[in-house]
């Protein structure tokens, strides 16, 4: 059974309009559809903008769909109450900085040992031992249990974030940008100790990153999206030579690599609002490929092989890449 499925998930914002007239919507999230396996790492990438973080959340629950369904094994998120609740120790979450997403005044151990406090998990000496156990698991040293976050690294910051999201050992784990606000130094630290893990306790993850390259190391497969919309889902392995949508190969393109020299293709024009999206395709704005047929109606989703699908009609040929 899959970990988890989003189907056909929506998510809009009312804002107050810039006119005279009433509240605009914002479209952050249009018809994703995606399912997630036991164990799998699934990269989202794409411009600021484009959704990621709103998927994020609502995967974890921090944002109500509009519309469309998400399934934890099986069971609806946002129907009943007490679903909700087990959502809550299922799916764990570490954010881009771990400055802002720690209590600055608690204890590390405290902060780890939150989540067990919250859900009542067996006694307090039970509960200290797990927060040890946690702790070393994700290379922290004994000596910092009662250090504030102001005292530590950034790196050891995001282990505690870690630890704190693994407290009650959930099957998925989704990560958004999780390395960003961190040195350069301490990057491939923190994503082999999340390799590392999936490997071990055998997450699910979802890993949303703006680094193309880094997304294809972690990944199993590669969501691609576009102003609210999935409009690729490939395996890692495929992109960016079997990539067919021409955003895909554009975003990976733009990261030039000795080993995988692929045609640059230039992007131009911004990015439309997700207050006003284009009808049609929503990449057609800027795509070099655009004819008049991209505006008339969304790309329906088209299979390019195994566990493969696009959504433009007029796809990428294969590049040999290696
Ligand atoms: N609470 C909100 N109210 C209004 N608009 C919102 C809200 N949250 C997000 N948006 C808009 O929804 C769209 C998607 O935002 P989201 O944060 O999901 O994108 P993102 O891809 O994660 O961007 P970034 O990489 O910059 O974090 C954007 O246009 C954003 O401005």
């Amino acid at each position: 059974m899959s970990l988890l499925e989003l189907d056909g998930v929506h998510v809009v914002h009312k804002i107050r309009s810039s006119g005279l007239l009433g509240r605009d919507s914002v479209h952050a999230l249009t018809d994703a559809s995606l399912t997630v396996r036991p164990g799998e790492t699934i990269g989202v990438v794409g411009e600021s903008g484009c959704g990621k973080t709103t998927l994020a959340k609502v995967v974890v629950g921090l944002q109500k769909p509009t519309r469309g369904v998400v399934r934890f094994r099986g069971k609806p998120l946002w129907e009943r109450s007490s679903v909700r609740r087990d959502f809550g120790r299922d799916i764990g979450m570490i954010f881009q900085d771990p400055s802002t997403a720690l209590n600055r005044r608690m204890s590390i151990a405290r902060i780890v040992r939150d989540p067990l406090d919250v859900h009542q998990v067996g006694t307090p000496a039970e509960r200290a031992e797990r927060v040890r156990e946690l702790m070393e698991l994700v290379g922290l040293p004994a000596s910092v249990a009662d250090a504030v976050p102001g005292q530590l690294s950034g790196g050891q910051r995001q282990r505690v974030a870690i630890a704190r999201a693994l407290a009650l050992e959930p099957s998925l784990l989704v990560a958004d940008e999780p390395t960003s606000a961190l040195d350069v130094s301490v990057r491939a630290q923190i994503l082999n100790l999340l390799l590392d893990l999936r490997e071990r306790l055998n997450l699910g993850m979802i890993f949303v990153s703006h680094d193309i390259q880094t997304v294809r190391k972690m990944s199993d497969r590669i969501v691609t999206m576009y102003l609210g919309r999935i409009v690729e889902d490939a395996p890692a392995a495929a992109i960016p030579g079997e990539a067919r949508h021409p955003y895909t190969r554009a975003l990976f393109s733009a990261t030039p690599s000795l080993l995988n020299p692929i045609e640059p293709i230039v992007l131009t024009g911004p990015v439309p609002s997700a207050v006003n999206p284009p009808s049609g395709c929503p990449f057609r704005t800027r795509c070099p490929k655009a004819t008049d047929e991209c505006a008339e109606a969304v790309p329906p989703a088209s299979e390019a092989g195994a566990g493969h699908t696009y959504h433009c009609i007029h796809p990428e040929l294969e590049v040999s890449v290696r």
